[in-house]
């Protein structure tokens, strides 16, 4: 291979209308009227990506050829070896084909033969520089069989465990052309739903990297401003994921960047004057530091994938996790356990008496760092004992324990194993008089009328002025940084023995599922409320059923069992617009969604085509045929669509769904029920 030969594939480079000067001079913007402003910065930007532009293109054709060069090296070192495996492989070729020609039963076997040609090439001996190659053309027979009938056209999909949110980039940009090899399917039709075509839209890795070192060098020497740069419009860095962080050095920290020779990022960083802004957290910001840590795992708790797409937009708020305490300070006093030191909490005799000498709220913790670390530790481990508290938090544990008690009033406090009845103690001999918690009351139909769940992060209480929540009249989701001391929040239920009947459970009757941490009753065991997050599913059979494939219960089920949750991409609208198109001209179609219960209401749709479970496999039955019925549930914070059987159904029984007259209503092909 001859390296001179290389070709260079350059990309249109910017226009630099003004100045060919090619020195970073940082730029002083005198000031003067904005317009004038604007085009100096314009300018100046174009300027900058010039000189970028140039420095790359200097340096990037002859690193190209090294690295090339390296590769056809190891390729002539290792000639021998491959000139041998490619003749075995070809000896081989031929072998098996001579040898499983006679094994196929045919019906017609033809004598066509084909000639396949392969090149030889010959290790060039020692002083000569040049490979020789030789052709040679090897006759093939073809073989030609009528003895086994296509299988009928099916699209299969692969299997998924949980919904994955599509992106919102799908509404206008046409990834690929589905069925481009059939010439019955419109694709134009299906072209003009969308604005844009991906492969048109140019790509290209070093304008990329070019770009990146543009913007450093404007915000860093030339002390624009970052939002000025983006003003500029002149950088069109891709998002590479969604997610709670934005912003360059945050897209840089996902991805490989190239180390090239004229790019800041390569070395030194920590010379620069000035540096990008930091998505580091102050080492004392707890809350902080596990939020920056959210991007390695999803803290949706029914999800947990890494760097989560899904749950990107309802965690991007930075949700930490919070759970309800069902520990009172009394309940800890009593509890047996040796004192951690001098200043336990341990040493407190008499509770009521200490109660009495509480200090006011807030207490002791003067700095609001530690108050923050310690409503962190608390919000994640409210039961945590104030012994490793004060270790943590490196106070004294009795004072720590002060701050609970602050934190959490006892009478606040559901005790675990009290009737219901009577758990919200009132009263008590304490001057810090425990008020009964007053929580709003409100119709809250959000698993039926909304779109998706707003998580709020808005400083201070949540009122109809500040918090979103409280706008769309919903409950206060875990997502929300209120946390579950605000009054907004679902209070879940508080059946006991993990009873949580759907006629009885405060959650069910919501078709809300029963949420760990938060209904601290049922809690304790798995309870009937919570079969969706646990997928505790039923196996299924799929095989050939009354339409297409089918799923057929394999053993004998109660009513009410609980069969698996519709799995697939959730869509917007407008995608789902596009997809219908798809599922007419397959004549399959997996879209799945829930009438909601007011007009102009859009829930999520859920599209089982190219990914899903055995769901998706349920057919069509009506008339007193369907034995399964689906139910919208909010699934801590997330919607989901779960199958329940309507009755007893026996082992080997397909299993049908209601897909409702609107399901038949636009379809080009019949029910068959
Ligand atoms: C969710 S899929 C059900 C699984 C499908 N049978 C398969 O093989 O993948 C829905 C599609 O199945 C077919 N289907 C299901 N029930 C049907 C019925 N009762 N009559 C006609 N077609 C039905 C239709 O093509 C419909 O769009």
């Amino acid at each position: 291979m001859d390296i001179d030969t290389f070709v260079y594939i350059d990309c249109t480079e910017p226009d630099s209308p003004t100045s060919t000067t090619l020195t970073a001079t940082p730029f002083s913007p005198v000031s003067d009227d904005p317009s004038t402003r604007f085009s100096k910065r314009q300018n100046r930007g174009r300027d900058v990506y010039k000189e970028v532009w140039d420095e790359f293109y200097d340096w990037e054709p002859g690193y190209c050829a090294e690295i090339l060069g390296t590769v056809t090296q190891s390729i002539l070192a290792s000639k021998r070896q491959v000139a041998r495996v490619a003749k075995t492989t070809v000896a081989r070729l031929l072998d098996d084909t001579a040898m499983q020609a006679p094994s196929v039963p045919l019906a017609q076997s033809g004598t066509d033969t084909v000639i396949m040609s392969v090149t030889h090439f010959q290790h060039p001996r020692s002083g000569h520089r040049h490979v020789h190659t030789k052709r040679m053309d090897v006759p093939i027979p073809v073989i030609t069989t009528d003895a086994l009938s296509p299988h009928p056209k099916y699209e299969s999909c692969p299997p998924a465990s949980r919904s994955v949110l599509m992106d919102d980039d799908r509404e206008h940009i046409l990834f690929f052309m589905p069925y481009a090899d059939d010439e019955r399917f419109p694709a134009q039709a299906y072209q003009d739903k969308f604005e844009t075509l991906d492969w048109e839209i140019p790509l290209d890795p070093d304008v990329e990297m070019i770009q990146i070192e543009t913007v450093r060098r404007l915000y860093t020497t030339d002390q624009f401003d970052i939002h000025d740069i983006d003003g500029m419009g002149m950088f069109n860095l891709k998002e590479i994921r969604v997610s709670h962080n934005t912003g360059l050095q945050w897209e840089l920290s996902q991805r490989d960047v190239l180390h090239w020779p004229g790019s800041g990022f390569q070395v030194g960083m920590e010379k620069q004057e000035k540096q990008l802004p930091n998505h580091t957290p102050d080492a004392y910001d707890l809350r902080q530091r596990l939020t920056s840590n959210l991007k390695v795992f999803c803290p949706s708790i029914n999800c947990l994938h890494s760097a989560c797409e899904t749950h990107g937009k309802m965690h991007a708020n930075g949700y930490v996790p919070s759970r309800k305490p069902r520990m009172t300070g009394k309940g800890m006093i009593l509890s047996e356990g040796d004192p951690c030191g001098r200043d336990c909490f341990r040493h407190i005799q008499d509770f009521d008496i200490f109660m009495e000498t509480l200090p006011p709220s807030p207490g002791k913790f003067h700095h609001r760092g530690s108050l923050d670390t310690l409503e962190t530790i608390l919000g994640i481990a409210p039961d945590m004992f104030p012994c490793k508290l004060a270790d943590i938090c490196l106070k004294p544990c009795k004072e720590v324990f002060v701050q609970r008690l602050q934190l959490f009033p006892d009478h606040t406090i559901l005790p675990i194993d009290d009737d219901p009845l009577t758990d919200i103690e009132v009263g008590g001999s304490s001057h810090v008089q425990p008020k009964k918690t007053k929580k709003q009351k409100f119709v809250d139909k959000s698993h039926t009328s909304c779109e998706l769940l707003p998580a709020c992060a808005h400083p201070g209480p949540c009122t109809s002025k500040n918090c979103e929540c409280y706008a769309k009249k919903q409950h206060c989701s875990l997502m929300c940084k209120c946390g579950v001391k605000c009054n907004r929040q679902w209070q879940g239920c508080r059946c006991t023995n993990g009873r949580c009947l759907p006629a009885t459970c405060e959650c069910a009757k919501q078709m809300r599922e029963c949420i760990p941490g938060i209904c601290v009753k049922c809690y304790a065991r798995p309870c009937d409320n919570t079969r969706m997050q646990h997928l505790a599913l039923q196996p299924v059979e799929i095989k050939c059923g009354l339409a297409g494939l089918g799923a057929f219960a394999c053993q004998t089920m109660n009513p009410n069992t609980f069969l698996g949750t519709y799995v697939g991409h959730i869509l917007s609208n407008a995608v789902a617009d596009q997809t219908m198109f798809l599922a007419k001209y397959t004549a399959y179609n997996y879209l799945f969604e829930v009438s909601p219960e007011e007009e102009n209401i859009h829930l999520p749709i859920f599209d089982a085509a190219y990914i899903g479970n055995a769901t998706r496999f349920l057919n069509h039955g009506n008339n007193g045929k369907n034995n399964v019925e689906a139910k919208s549930m909010l699934v801590i914070g997330e919607h989901q669509i779960g199958f329940f059987t309507k009755r007893k159904v026996k082992a080997g029984e397909e299993l049908f769904l209601d897909y409702g007259d609107i399901y038949w209503k636009d379809m080009e092909w019949q029910c068959q029920t």
